[in-house]
């Protein structure tokens, strides 16, 4: 067997779309020795930001910087506008916004740009896990899935003020139905089911999302169902402080993708 790759002496540069809270988390964990971050937001400007990281005014300036892989931690419109370009010129990318990945126009111009520069793009499981045990069931013919998503208000605040609505006292039933609608209906809340889907097509999964002042964090629950056995997996998952709608763990896998991705060449 080969051996794996030292890792690089001096920092890599790293690409990153989005500089919010996933971004500022990555920014921390792959610190100045390990990475030389290059970052395109939509504004050019994010405060105060360290001293391994800076901005990138377009694209085509990412694409220059020949970063080694690319974050996307934005949000859909950013998988939309960016990913299929990055991949084209040879940039992998790991992309945080999967919900993304429901529009199938989306994902056959990513997956076009693959096929056309052999160049990797995935999906890190984010806020979630168990996507090893949903892929190997996937394909028996009886396999089914649940899977219900409990935040706190908190997470909720916008689209449950836009409808009128309030869960601080009970619980408020926001959806039901496939993950594919749900992701469409809340871009910035549904990542994990689009996640599971992808990792659990071609069996079914019914997605249920609940706004609910029991909880207090971002509780994913899956139910997996099929002759192999059934599977339950419960992810109490606690929020960041900064994004009540994004659970601290999802930077981890971030960077545990990024890791994987770069096999050892990062400190
Ligand atoms: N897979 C998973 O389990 C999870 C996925 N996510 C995804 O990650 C995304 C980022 O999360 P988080 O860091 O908490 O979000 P934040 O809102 O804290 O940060 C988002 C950042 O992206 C920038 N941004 C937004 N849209 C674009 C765009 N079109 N082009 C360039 N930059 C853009 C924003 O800056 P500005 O507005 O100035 O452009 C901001 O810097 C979420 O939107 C969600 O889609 C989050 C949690 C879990
Ligand atoms: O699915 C998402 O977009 C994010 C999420 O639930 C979480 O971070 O817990």
């Amino acid at each position: 067997m080969a051996a794996p790759p030292a890792p690089s002496a001096v920092p890599i540069q790293l690409g990153m779309i989005g500089f919010g809270v996933l971004g500022r988390e990555l920014a921390a964990i792959f610190g100045p020795d390990t990475a030389l971050w290059r970052v395109l937001t939509r504004t050019g400007s994010f405060g105060q930001v360290p001293r391994h990281v800076n901005a990138v005014a377009n694209i085509e300036a990412l694409i220059a910087a020949r970063p080694a892989a690319v974050i996307e931690a934005a949000g859909q419109t950013a998988v939309e506008a960016y990913v299929p370009r990055l991949v084209a010129a040879g940039i992998p990318v790991i992309i945080a916004s999967t919900g993304a990945l429901a529009n199938p126009a989306v994902a056959a111009r990513i997956e076009a740009a693959h096929r056309q520069s052999r160049t990797p793009y995935l999906t890190a499981p984010g806020a979630i896990g168990g996507l090893d045990y949903v892929a190997s069931v996937a394909g028996l013919p009886d396999a089914r899935l649940r899977y219900i998503s409990r935040k706190p208000p908190a997470a909720w605040a916008e689209e449950l003020a836009a409808r009128g609505l309030s869960a601080d006292r009970e619980a408020v039933d926001l959806f039901e139905g496939t993950a594919e609608a749900a992701t469409l209906l809340y871009p910035r809340n549904l990542n994990a089911a689009l996640t599971l889907a992808l990792a659990c097509r071609p069996a079914p999964l019914s997605v249920r999302i609940i706004a609910d002042p029991a909880v207090t964090g971002n509780v994913h629950e899956i139910e997996v169902e099929s002759v192999a056995g059934r599977a339950q997996f419960r992810f109490a998952n606690v929020p960041s402080p900064d994004n009540p709608k994004t659970s601290r763990v999802t930077a981890l896998s971030l960077a545990a993708a990024l890791r994987g991705l770069l096999a050892g060449s990062l400190r």
